[in-house]
């Protein structure tokens, strides 16, 4: 791919019409998956003027640093600039590599790699892509979560935008300060509930950073159009407020009407300053403001929670898949949440939703067989009045669980699935019953990060005899039980999330439906092939994952294409083909 820059000596920008082209990603119908045969693609027939010289060299959208060629080097004023070495794009993935793989600590690691995020943009994601599973624990969960505890000590330059309390009439002038003009996703979180780490605050900004990474990586939308967003109302966490690197309000959370008003006059500005279809993405909110916010914005914004929808349709793939190796229908079984918040009840949910669908029985009666337990014991029918809405739905009438293995007993479920937050909460003799009046147990440990996992793989192999189908939230390495090597599959959303927000932007999508959910999560099984299963494997390796996001955004986008969400017109004959070829490619461009 030749991209034709203007050099303009002492730095004349023109960073509106960035990446500017035909495709809703601007992809310039980059090679999907492939390195561009540079030589070969078309001169690309539009010019822009960024900056050259050393100002080249600092900006991470252009700069290729060693990678420059002895022509560009000339043409852009970067001759004596750089050493006279001039490496490939490979070879500096190598060295990035290498020198990544010396650090003793993932967060060594982690500050490492978001460097070089902030200086050659394309060489991380090269990076990233290219080694999606080594990356993956690094710049996501579990890493990402002690870089959000320590965010503070750890930072180095800003990225992305800070909206807090000071900033209140002044959100759509904040936006406009963001350089980059033509946005189409946003990542927004308020810190509050970080993975299941609790209220980090400002310092929450690590997860849409990350989220965000992958929506490049991993669904091939364009870095540039990416925004992630803190909105700092405070925090309650009293060692941050002591700790003086804490980078946030040193304040306790504001509530009520001050909290709706600046998170309304930030979603309103979204649209003011991007148009109808830029999608936001709420993430790790507490649930007090989660499900509420879901519901107030998505009849009138491009929005959805991906704590809630985004997992739920990660975790019904992954029954499907189970329920392959199993045998019987999703309407057969019994399910047991342990955590009835955002996670625990949107799966549920969407779970009810699919039982109701493919029996054709009301939502209701899908819902008999799903039970919840959260701090208090199970969800009942004796609670109902003093339950969060979310949980209503699930207050069945029986008698009182207190304990998980009460529960067990007493519910006989086919599948047990941990979204409590709570390191360890499937205890040793929750896992043995599980596996006493069954031969494939399910159990879903899905709380992140690690330390929070409600147990690790090897104890559920452990405990259930190695009868276990075991996913897991974050990663576990390989278990050997019994002589045989189990793969853990992780369901986590980033299977999911890049692949809704590809087919939200080819569409043009207005408005996420819960059926672009459900066809995301079918098109994710439909992924499942029998070798996986017979590994006890419930979902794809994340190598294949820019395969799958096409594969997920072209469902989605068919979905709102059906429903009549869709805007680009007129539809593309062949969407996964359209995926395909919109998505972002990191392969360096030639300039002249
Ligand atoms: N794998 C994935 O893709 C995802 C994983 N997660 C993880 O799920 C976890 C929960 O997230 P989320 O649902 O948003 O959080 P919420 O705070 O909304 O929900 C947590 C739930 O766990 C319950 N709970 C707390 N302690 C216990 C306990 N000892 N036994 C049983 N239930 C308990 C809470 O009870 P109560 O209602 O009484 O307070 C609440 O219902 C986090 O660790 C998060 O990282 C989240 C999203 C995606
Ligand atoms: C994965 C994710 O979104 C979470 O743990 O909150
Ligand atoms: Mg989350």
């Amino acid at each position: 791919m030749e991209t034709m820059l203007k050099p303009a000596r002492g730095g004349e920008k023109d960073v509106l019409d960035k990446d500017a082209s035909a495709t809703p990603l601007g992809g310039v119908n980059d090679t999907y998956g492939e390195d561009a045969a540079t030589e070969d693609l078309p001169v690309t027939p539009w010019a822009r003027m960024v900056a050259s010289g050393m100002e080249l060299l600092r900006d991470p959208s252009y700069n290729k640093g060693t990678a420059f060629t002895e022509e560009e080097r000339d043409f852009h004023y970067l001759r004596g600039l750089l050493p006279p070495a001039v490496f490939s794009q490979e070879l500096q993935m190598e060295r990035i590599l290498h020198n990544l793989r010396q650090y003793e600590t993932p967060l060594e690691k982690y500050v490492d790699i978001m460097d070089l995020q902030e200086r050659n943009e394309r060489l991380f994601y090269r990076v990233l892509i290219e080694n999606v599973e080594e990356m993956l624990p690094i710049i996501y969960t579990p890493t990402v979560g002690e870089a959000c505890q320590k965010f503070g000590s750890i930072f180095r330059r800003p990225r992305g935008v800070y909206i807090s309390l000071k900033d209140k009439g002044k959100v759509l002038d904040i936006l406009k300060n963001w350089p980059e003009k033509d946005v189409g996703v946003i990542v927004v979180t308020d810190g509050e509930r970080i993975l299941g780490l609790g209220d980090l605050g400002v310092q929450g900004m690590g997860i849409p950073i990350g989220k965000l990474a992958l929506y490049a990586a991993l669904g091939g939308i364009r870095p540039s159009t990416t925004l992630p967003v803190v909105i700092d109302v405070g925090t309650n966490t009293e060692s941050l407020l002591k700790n003086p690197f804490y980078i946030g309000l040193r304040q306790k959370r504001t509530t009520g009407q001050e909290y709706d008003d600046l998170v309304h006059e930030f979603m309103t500005a979204t649209k003011q300053a991007y148009g109808e279809k830029v999608l936001v993405q709420f993430e790790d909110f507490a649930n007090h403001n989660a499900f509420r916010l879901l519901a107030k914005y998505n009849t009138t914004h491009l929005v959805f929670n991906d704590d809630i929808q985004g997992t739920a349709a990660v975790a019904l793939a992954g029954l499907h898949s189970a329920l392959r190796i199993t045998g019987g229908s999703l309407s057969d079984q019994t399910y047991l949440f342990v955590g009835a918040g955002e996670a625990g009840s949107g799966i549920a949910e969407i779970l009810a939703l699919e039982i109701s669908r493919q029996e054709k029985k009301p939502l209701d009666e899908a819902r008999k067989s799903i039970y919840l337990m959260d701090s208090k014991g199970l969800v009942t029918k004796a609670r109902y009045e003093s339950l969060r809405d979310f949980k209503k739905p699930y207050a069945h009438e029986h008698p009182a669980c207190p304990t998980l293995v009460s529960a067990v007993k007493a519910l006989k479920p086919k599948a047990l699935i941990g979204t409590s937050g709570q390191g360890g909460a499937f205890t040793k003799e929750g896992l043995e019953e599980m596996a006493s009046y069954q031969e494939l147990p399910i159990i879903f440990a899905l709380s992140n990060p690690t330390s929070k996992s409600e147990c690790t793989a090897e104890q559920a192999f452990e405990y259930t005899k190695g009868k276990c189908i075991f996913a897991s939230g974050s990663p576990f390495p390989l278990v050997t039980y019994g002589g045989k090597k189990f793969v853990i599959a992780q369901s986590n959303n980033c299977y999911i999330f890049p692949g809704m927000g590809l087919g939200c932007v080819i569409s043009g999508a207005i408005r996420v439906h819960d059926d672009m959910f459900l066809a995301a999560a079918e098109s994710l099984a439909s992924e499942i092939r029998p070798e996986h299963l017979a590994r006890r494997q419930l979902f794809p390796a994340f190598s294949e994952i820019r395969s799958i996001s096409a594969h997920i955004g072209a469902a989605v986008a068919a979905k709102a294409y059906e429903l009549g969400l869709a805007t680009r017109l007129p539809q593309p004959k062949d969407l996964l083909a359209y995926a395909k070829s919109s998505m972002y490619t990191p392969t360096y461009r030639r300039y002249r």
